[in-house]
């Protein structure tokens, strides 16, 4: 080694560890998300070292990776001491000096049974990431996402600025002064959307889509995909409430490749939710243009401008999000970017979701054909012998049976599996929840499938898939204890930004189903009920948009008399 670099180089490693340090500190403090800024981090350190130094130039690469090395090594020792403030909380190494891992386990779409078994080896409490806590507490989800609960942790919406500002559900903790009042602008409108009366007047979306998707299944030869068939209805349905129609799969079997769209957007804003700064670097990336987020807004984009086109004299859900209500001309509109964002949300919130708890509502109904008896029983009932109209839903919401296999799939099955969300914004300071203190910038998942399975909410069989425990004589039907906790239920969330659309999808899954079995004898394709089971469960895929295998049928048609 010449004696210029032996001279300088001790001074040279302490430079850059203090540099590395130095770097950490301003990450830590200000989470910059911006690439440029990155990019300036990255390089004023070894920069001044080069310049301080007065090292050549072609030292420079050498000290960049000494910078990054010795940056990354300190970000995961300190991660990983006791002086991080998540320090105390439980779990698994690997999680918690980087969010890669959850982030790999929602990509990969495994997401869900991760969690369980995070939770059953680590408690009700556990770090899932360096600064993510995933709460399967009742409690702790109640006073988080309650009344005065939490916003929204940063979500994939990273990139949020005033031109692209985020959807009603996406990153609020991070991005606004006052997270709450710019959630509740937005949902005063999204609300309006949803009232009884607005809900009832979307029977006239509803009723015929219905009616075209219990007719198009029944003209299809052999085994169909029932799963792909309710995803057909509920995504037509979502384009009628809020582009006025338009997508009509269930007529051309979607050859217009929307779900597929979907299908490709899942895995890919999976790992965002986790690694939320990586969305302004993919979105920079070249050939970003035709990565899947970009081609699901590019599609709903042009969706907006065709609903805008047909002017305001439609009252959707999209006249009220887009604020076509709004008369007084002195009163805010939402921009074009917040309506962009927010039917973003709608599509995607309202079409999956419905189509997952219908699907494994039959799948359930199909394992166990006990209690696919007793609901036809009860439906034949109704419409058979009671001759009540196939469309009464306010007499479908009072059967007792119809609803609790549906509220059992939902507790079981929930359709948001894993990651309901809230944070703590920067400012607000730590707060304490269920015996443990978090400090601000403190990202909390709620997973609903693991807290619906656990036995203090729900007892016996937490696992079992069991309408019964939902019934008023419970313990008479099942023949011991029952623990029936509904502060345990929570498929559509909790608190001022739970799903605004609950009573909706409820009508829309109530409506379909009880056809459905009215109207057809309906049979696993597949023979051997364990395989049957295997392979449905195996295709599930939790993305948080929970993607699914095929529900492969074969339908007969009831005859009535
Ligand atoms: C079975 C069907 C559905 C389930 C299980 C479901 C579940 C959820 C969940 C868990 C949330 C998150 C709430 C939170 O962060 O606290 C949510 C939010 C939301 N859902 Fe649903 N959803 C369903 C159907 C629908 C439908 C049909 C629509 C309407 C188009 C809809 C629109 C929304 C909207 C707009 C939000 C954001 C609410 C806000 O931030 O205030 N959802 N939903």
């Amino acid at each position: 080694m010449d004696r210029y670099l032996e001279k300088y180089l001790s001074q040279e490693t302490t430079l850059v560890l203090l540099g590395a340090v130095f770097t950490h500190v301003i990450f830590n403090r200000f989470e910059p998300y911006r690439p440029l800024i990155w990019l300036l981090l990255f390089l004023a350190s070894p920069l001044a070292i080069l310049q301080g130094l007065h090292l050549p130039y072609n030292a420079l690469p050498l000290l960049i990776l000494e910078h990054l090395a010795t940056l990354t090594l300190s970000v995961v020792l300190y991660r990983l001491s006791p002086l991080h403030p998540l320090w105390h909380i439980p779990g698994p190494i690997s999680l918690k000096f980087s969010n890669l891992v959850i982030a790999y386990h929602s990509v990969r779409g495994k997401r869900h049974d991760y969690m369980e078994k995070l939770h059953r080896r680590y408690g009700k409490i556990v770090r899932i990431g360096c600064d993510n806590v995933s709460f399967a507490d009742a409690e702790a989800a109640k006073i988080c996402m309650g009344n005065k609960g939490l916003p929204r942790a940063a979500g994939y919406a990273t990139a949020e600025t005033l031109d692209t500002p985020g959807s009603i559900m996406t990153s609020y903790a991070a991005f606004y002064p006052n997270p709450t009042q710019v959630h509740h602008e937005r949902r005063a409108r999204w609300a309006l959307a949803f009232t009884s009366k607005a809900i009832r007047d979307c029977d006239k979306f509803l009723l015929p889509r219905v009616e075209r998707l219990l007719r198009k299944i029944g003209e299809q030869p052999g085994t169909l995909d029932l799963g792909k068939w309710l995803g057909y209805f509920t995504f037509d349905f979502m384009g009628d409430l809020f582009f006025d129609g338009g997508f009509d799969m269930l007529n051309d079997q979607d050859a217009g490749g929307y779900w597929k769209i979907i299908e490709d957007f899942a895995p890919a804003i999976a790992s965002l939710f986790y690694l939320p700064w990586l969305t302004p670097v993919m979105l920079a990336l070249p050939g970003a243009d035709d990565a899947p987020i970009n081609k699901f807004f590019r599609f709903s984009i042009k969706c907006v401008d065709g609903r805008l086109a047909k002017g305001n004299a439609i009252k959707d859900v999209f006249y009220y999000i887009a604020g076509e209500h709004i008369e007084d001309e002195t009163k805010p509109k939402p921009t074009r970017a917040v309506i962009d964002s927010d039917v973003q949300t709608g599509i995607i919130g309202g079409s999956d979701t419905t189509a997952s708890g219908m699907s494994n509502t039959i799948f359930c109904l199909l394992t166990h054909p006990d209690k696919l008896a007793k609901l036809r029983h009860e439906i034949d009932k109704t419409f058979g012998e009671e001759g009540v109209d196939l469309n009464d839903s306010v007499k479908l919401a009072e059967l007792p049976y119809l609803n609790a296999c549906i509220n059992e799939t939902l507790r079981v099955y929930p359709p948001v599996q894993t990651r309901i969300s809230r944070g703590i914004p920067r400012g607000y300071g730590g707060i304490h929840v269920a015996g443990v203190y978090l400090p601000e910038t403190t990202s909390m998942d709620f997973p609903p499938r693991v807290i619906h399975r656990d036995p203090d909410y729900f007892s016996p069989s937490p696992d079992s898939w069991l309408p019964e425990r939902w019934l008023p004589d419970a313990e008479a039907q099942l023949g011991q204890p029952v623990i029936h906790n509904l502060d345990g239920f929570m498929p559509f969330s909790l608190g001022p930004a739970n799903c605004v659309g609950r009573n909706l999808a409820m009508r829309e899954m109530r409506l379909v189903i009880a056809q459905l079995i009215y109207k057809y004898d309906v049979q696993p394709a597949e023979k051997n009920p364990e395989l049957f089971k295997k392979q449905w469960l195996d295709g599930l895929q939790d993305h948080q948009i929970l993607l699914k295998g095929p529900l492969n049928v074969t339908l007969t048609r009831r005859v009535h008399a």
